[in-house]
């Protein structure tokens, strides 16, 4: 049974509003026609002809939901369906006891069968690209589709990196949009191994628990805040592609892809699309440790030259290991807004955070005027707002794939291969 408890010195996202206009709403109960589904894991439904952002249903459904966000008086509400009235063909029970209306907020869509949830993210790929870009995927990418990624057939057990809050020694995760720690004794999209530590008890001065299961070596955890000095431990992970095998060492508080098929897969994808030759110069910018930069690297050989550039200080020296020594590679620590990336380049891949790059970094990228962008994007809605931004500067979508990264959340994975106008879609 999840139990739930709210971090000292904390408030809920309930009570974090200051002098909101209107009578609150939330704990009401309404009867809503559930309509399609919407970016961040949620359906559309209305009331009295308001939107209501409501979780835990699927389009289609006909559900009694209890409001958790709003006012009389607020443009939009968010709910939870608490009662199933009209069950849609694709809800499946959730393999996970602690999914739910106020359980672990984790996870969006463990109530749908797996398929359905890929079409579910299909359909936000292809609404937020029309919506935002005014693009078209019928006639750019008419066979778009979310594809699963190999190894985990029922979306279970993926996770090999997971970051716990701990309250009071119990370690959980919290409740959706709030910081209410909910205690799980195990998550059903997690490494096996990891379900030791959630049942463990902590040191009151523990805060959170980062638990990493690399491809090489055991599990391992970390407690925090860390102490003041201490260095994060590296981990080794194991990238095996048609391109070839490669090792790379990250911190285990670094980023890296967290299902165990992505990097590998993305790695492929972007190669295939990029399609590197010889003595070219390639820019691959949020570089992490170099899953790109390296292979890219190795294909445009020693006549050509690479250019790298990512925040995170400590990632770049990893990164630079990982190059083995490779001088033909430039790596830099820099905001990518802030980076001077040289003038010309052959082909340019960019891997951004959820923000995705903005408009002054794609002008910076066309500006290098290379023959070929492949964008790794995990948030569609960014990604929209940059092909918008490319279309502007010339460049249009050639491709579009996307992939399953996250199953049972509402995560989506997209690559994007653009081309200078009126080379793109020509093959
Ligand atoms: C999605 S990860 C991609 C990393 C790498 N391409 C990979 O696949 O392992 C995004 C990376 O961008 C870095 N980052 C975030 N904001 C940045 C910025 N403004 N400039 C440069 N790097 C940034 C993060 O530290 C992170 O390593």
């Amino acid at each position: 049974m999840a139990t739930s408890r709210s971090a000292p010195g904390r408030r809920s996202g309930m009570n974090r509003r200051k002098a909101r206009k209107g009578r609150p709403m939330e704990g009401e109960r309404l009867e809503l026609a559930v309509e399609g589904v919407a970016h961040g894991g949620h359906c559309v439904a209305r009331h009295e002809g308001r939107v209501v952002f409501v979780r835990h249903t699927l389009p289609g459904e006909r559900v009694v939901a209890r409001i958790t966000e709003g006012t009389s008086e607020s443009k939009f509400l968010r709910a939870d369906a608490v009662e199933v009235l009209d069950a849609s063909p694709d809800r499946v029970p959730a393999p996970c006891p602690f999914s739910g209306p106020g359980m672990c907020g984790g996870c969006d869509w463990q109530h749908v069968a797996l398929p359905a949830q890929r079409a579910l993210k299909t359909q936000v790929v292809r609404e937020q690209l029309q919506r935002i870009a005014k693009i078209d995927l019928d006639e750019v990418a008419p066979d778009f589709t979310v594809e699963e990624l190999p190894g985990h057939p029922d979306g279970l057990r993926w996770r090999t990196r997971l970051e716990l809050a701990v309250d009071d020694g119990v370690a959980g995760l919290r409740e959706h949009r709030s910081h209410r720690l909910v205690e799980i004794d195990d998550c059903v999209v997690s490494d096996e191994g990891f379900t030791a530590a959630l049942r463990d008890r902590f040191d009151a001065s523990v805060a959170g628990l980062d638990l990493v299961r690399p491809s090489v070596g055991d599990i391992v955890g970390i407690e925090l805040p860390q102490p003041k000095g201490e260095k994060t431990p590296a981990v080794r992970e194991i990238v095996d592609t048609a391109h070839g095998s490669a090792e790379f060492d990250v911190s285990a508080r670094g980023f890296w892809q967290v299902h165990p098929a992505a990097a590998s897969t993305f790695l492929d994808v972007v190669l295939d699309a990029t399609d590197p030759q010889e003595g070219e110069r390639a820019v691959d910018l949020y570089c992490g440790v170099g899953l790109f930069t390296r292979a890219l690297a190795d294909l445009v050989g020693p006549s050509g030259s690479v250019l790298g550039v990512e925040a995170d200080a400590e990632a770049i020296e990893y990164a630079r290991t990982n190059m083995g020594g490779a001088r033909h590679v430039d790596l830099l620590a820099s905001d990518v807004a802030k980076a001077n990336l040289g003038t010309g380049a052959d082909v340019v891949v960019l891997d951004p955070p959820r923000a995705g790059a903005g408009r002054d970094v794609v002008a910076t990228i066309a500006d290098l005027a290379p023959r070929v962008v492949t964008y790794v994007a995990c948030d569609p809605a960014a990604l929209a707002r940059d092909l918008g931004y490319f279309a502007e500067r010339g460049y249009d979508v050639d491709a579009l794939r996307g992939f399953d990264a996250f199953p049972m959340t509402q995560h989506v994975e997209c690559i994007a291969v653009l081309r200078p106008r009126g080379e793109a879609n020509a093959s």
